[in-house]
């Protein structure tokens, strides 16, 4: 997402776009620190899942996560983690739902911006991912293929926020590797028109379109 380009709305939005006295390679130094902590975490969610270890150990496992827990705890920011951005237009969202570095709930998605347009990301889902049985949560394939239409509405050069969504889910998504691919189909003043799939390795299982839209504040 780059700096917002124009005055946010005191509703809230000022406040999730920080700018930090942070080089560049300060941000990329502190990233791999996190990162490998945020892997690590979610090793843990998907052993949470999937353990079958006895009553006991599964006890001993809690009291040493909470001790963990409050070791990180020892210092900490207030609230979420937010959007920042640096003089040398640098910016990152370490809790995002779906790409952020330091978020173990997400995938992660590496979002690649091709040459022609198409914006894609492959990624793994696994247990933690679950809706119907084997099958990846209808909100889950929602939640990546919105932020990845976004990505795409964004573009680099502007804000935009989804304004509306519509998912087609043309079969069911098998836990395990699945690839997004996005584009903008047109453009209409404000509004930037997205259309998305989700694959797994057979083919497309959910279509989507979005409206995205420029806000009135950044314009
Ligand atoms: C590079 C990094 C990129 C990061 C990607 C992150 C992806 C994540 C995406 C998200 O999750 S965003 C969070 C979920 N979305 C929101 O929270 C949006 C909440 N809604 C709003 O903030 C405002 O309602 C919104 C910015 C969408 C519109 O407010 P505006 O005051 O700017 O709109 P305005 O009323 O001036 O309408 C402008 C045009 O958009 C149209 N419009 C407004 N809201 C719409 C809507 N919800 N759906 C479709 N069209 C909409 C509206 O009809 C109009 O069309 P016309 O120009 O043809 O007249």
């Amino acid at each position: 997402m780059s700096a917002p380009a124009g005055e946010a709305p005191s509703s809230g939005y000022a406040s999730i776009f920080v700018e930090e006295d942070l080089s560049t390679a300060e941000v990329d130094r502190l990233e791999a620190v996190h990162r490998p902590l945020a892997d690590s975490v979610r090793e843990l969610v998907d052993a949470t899942i999937r353990t079958t270890v006895d009553d006991e150990e599964v006890a001993a496992v809690r009291a040493e996560v909470d001790a963990l827990v409050a070791r990180l705890r020892a210092r900490q920011i207030e609230g979420a983690a937010g959007v920042r951005y640096n003089a040398e237009g640098r910016t990152w969202s370490w809790g995002n739902a779906v790409v952020g570095e330091r978020n173990a709930l997400a995938p992660p998605l590496d979002v690649v911006r091709d040459p022609d347009g198409l914006v894609h990301a492959d990624t793994l889902l696994g247990a933690a991912y679950e809706g119907p049985p084997g099958m990846v949560h209808g909100g889950v394939g929602a939640l990546l293929l919105d932020h990845v239409m976004g990505v795409t509405a964004s573009a680099r050069k502007r804000v935009t926020f989804t304004g509306t969504l519509t998912m087609r889910y043309v079969r069911s998504t098998p836990l395990g590797p699945v690839r997004l691919e996005s584009r903008i189909d047109r453009e209409e003043g404000r509004k930037v028109f997205v259309v998305a799939t989700l694959a797994d390795p057979d083919g497309v299982t959910v279509e989507a379109e979005g409206v995205f839209i420029v806000p009135r504040w950044a314009a």
